[in-house]
């Protein structure tokens, strides 16, 4: 449906919040997305996400607020009004495929486009299309039973864009490929996306998936929106502790000093100026892996760790290590090794990226 003025967004969730009985599972989400965009929701198991999802594929209402596809209400928790799936113009992708067994791979992918009346015709060369950009022309035939589990979930997915949806809904769809599978589908995924025109929606618990295929992320933890920006804005500017450590690979160091003199002070060693914690006495200070490098650097904080273990990354190596208890992640130029329980040098070679309160709110 064109908008009637200007450009509503493509999808706009308005106060949405869910509840089961007592229980807050959505809290009062917020967040529109134009046109084209991947909208990536992200977050721990059980942060609400899926629920958030399945309120946009009209499987669950809202308790309260609304949400619009192109400026169109489709789900009302006021009026506890939901429209239902043909009406919102979505395909929804499982983590599971769910093919129909019984049907071969054109079958399945010709069912939806038959519920939806398309001709004979346009039926076969939509079929022929689809399975052209998926790539799997040659399993036209074939039965569900009868290709591999990344096979099937192409098959899902190409099933899912046949009828041209406007918004295309996943629910960590890659969950149960291999390593090595899931980062081909990924650019597969966005492929597809580009190629669709569509809206997506993408549910995962894996940041590194958010962080390379989103145009905005939502960052959820405990029913709310944490953060929502472009991925970019969210590593470098994090508004809390949590999207700081969620987001990033490796993941960020947080570091509990206190205010000592003019000083920010970890275990006797000043790591920061104190005007950097405004008026709080501790804080929490950031630092990126990269900006705690393994050994001495002259005229740098130098603090001892124990040695835990290290992974070899692009020509570097990620360290971790622990100290006084905490566990910290540390880089080292080349390949770096040593053994579990040495004590090692860890070097803070840049000042903090970011300054938090106790209570996880940014400060600077
Ligand atoms: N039908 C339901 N009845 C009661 N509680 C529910 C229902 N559906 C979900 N919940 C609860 O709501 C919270 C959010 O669930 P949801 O499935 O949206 O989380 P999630 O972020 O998708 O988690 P995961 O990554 O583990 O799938 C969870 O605590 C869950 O137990």
């Amino acid at each position: 449906m064109s908008p009637a003025n200007g450009n509503p967004a493509a999808i706009a969730i308005r106060n949405v919040s869910k509840r089961f009985g007592s229980f807050t599972a959505v809290d009062n989400v917020d967040i529109s997305v134009p046109q084209g965009a991947f909208l990536v929701l992200v977050g721990p198991s059980g942060c609400g996400k899926s629920t958030l999802l399945r309120m946009l594929a009209g499987l669950e209402t809202p308790s309260e607020g609304e949400m619009a596809f192109m400026g169109r209400i489709v789900s009302d928790g006021t009026r506890g009004l939901v429209a239902d799936a043909g009406a919102r113009d979505a395909g929804l992708v499982f983590q599971s495929y769910a093919l129909w067994p019984h049907m071969t791979v054109a079958g399945n992918i010709e069912w939806p486009l038959k519920v939806a009346k398309w001709s004979k015709a346009d039926r076969a060369a939509r079929v022929d299309e689809v399975l052209g950009l998926l790539g799997i022309a040659a399993l036209k035939e074939r039965y569900p039973a009868e290709i591999s589990g990344g096979q099937q979930q192409r098959v899902a997915i190409a099933r899912t864009i046949g009828p041209k949806p406007n918004i295309l809904l996943f629910d960590e769809p890659l969950s149960n490929l291999d390593a090595k599978l899931r980062i081909e589908m990924r650019s597969e995924l966005m492929r597809i996306h580009r190629a669709t025109g569509a809206t997506s929606v993408y549910v995962t618990h894996d940041q590194v998936e958010a962080m390379t295929m989103a145009s905005h992320v939502a960052v959820l933890n405990n029913g709310k929106v944490e953060q929502f920006g472009a991925p970019l804005e969210l590593l470098e500017n994090p508004r809390t502790t949590f999207v700081a450590t969620f987001l990033g690979t490796p993941p960020a160091n947080l570091i509990e000093v206190n205010k000592s003199g003019d000083g920010l002070v970890y275990d006797g060693l000043r790591l920061a100026d104190a005007s950097r914690a405004e008026a709080q006495d501790g804080v929490q200070l950031l630092y990126r892996a990269h900006d705690l490098m393994v050994g001495d650097v002259e005229g740098r904080p130098t603090i001892s760790a124990r040695f835990e273990e290290a992974a070899p990354i692009a020509g570097r190596t990620m360290v971790t290590a622990f100290s006084n208890g905490q566990r910290l992640t540390a880089m080292a130029d080349g390949y770096f090794r040593a053994a579990i329980g040495d004590q090692i040098s860890l070097s803070f070679v840049n000042g903090p990226s970011a300054v938090f309160a106790m209570s996880g709110e940014r400060i600077s």
